[in-house]
């Protein structure tokens, strides 16, 4: 049965702040540490191992793999960083207080910029501190102003199919670090949860997500260690 597991960063400076994050790098909390080595530690007492690992370009989902692979005592494996892996780009919501977003365009608007399948959030603006176009790391990349989840899906997916599926059909066992909107991307189709049911769909930090996989890779299940 093919192996896979989902899991989302820790805890960041920016979740732990209440601050829209998107493609802005931060790092992780010593909470997000320690929920990092905790899920290493909880995958190895499961019995769960791995040959090959994918992550984002962002620190914190590249620091949380590290963490849990030293954890299991495997930080030699392979890792594979792709932007496409980036969680959603928060746009113009880019470094602004949740709740004071909520207290300024109401809950309704929030949670639709937040949860909803296809409205994105207002775009960057131009000069914004947030602009990534300078950042090496996205060289060549077309980066977005704004994704919603049905962008992130669209970047995402392609992704999925030609990088992490090959290996998964070749026999590798796959863990993969990415964030809270990218990882619902993955696991609206792989569990093939539909526009309106994603909207409930949350992922926790630090928390591994294990895949029953058919060997056509057909999802049968999934838990949370
Ligand atoms: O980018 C962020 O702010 C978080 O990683 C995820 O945020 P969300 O819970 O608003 O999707």
């Amino acid at each position: 049965m093919p192996t896979l597991v989902l899991l989302r960063h820790g805890q960041s400076a920016w979740n732990l702040e209440n601050r829209f994050t998107g493609w802005w790098d931060v790092n992780l909390t010593d909470k997000g540490i320690a929920e990092a080595t905790a899920a290493g530690t909880a995958m190895a007492a499961a019995g769960l191992d791995f040959d090959i690992a994918f992550t984002s370009v962002q620190t914190r989902a590249i620091r949380t793999l590290n963490l849990a692979l030293e954890a299991m005592d495997r930080l030699w494996l392979p890792v594979t960083k792709n932007w496409q892996l980036n969680e959603r780009h928060y746009g113009g919501l880019t470094g602004l207080d949740k709740a004071e977003t909520a207290a300024e365009h109401g809950d309704d608007q929030v949670r639709i910029w937040r949860r909803s399948f296809d409205v994105p959030p207002p775009p960057l603006a131009p000069g914004s501190p947030y602009d990534l176009s300078a950042d090496r790391r996205y060289a060549g990349i077309a980066i977005p102003a704004a994704e919603s989840l049905k962008d992130t899906i669209a970047r995402v997916l392609p992704y999925w199919e030609g990088a992490i599926v090959p290996e998964l059909r070749a026999g590798k066992r796959v863990i993969v670090a990415a964030h809270g909107n990218s990882l619902r991307a993955l696991v609206k189709h792989l569990s093939g949860i539909s526009d309106a049911d994603i909207v409930s769909e949350e992922i926790p930090t630090g928390r591994p997500m294990v895949y029953d996989l058919a060997d056509d890779l057909t999802a049968i299940g999934r838990r949370y260690l």
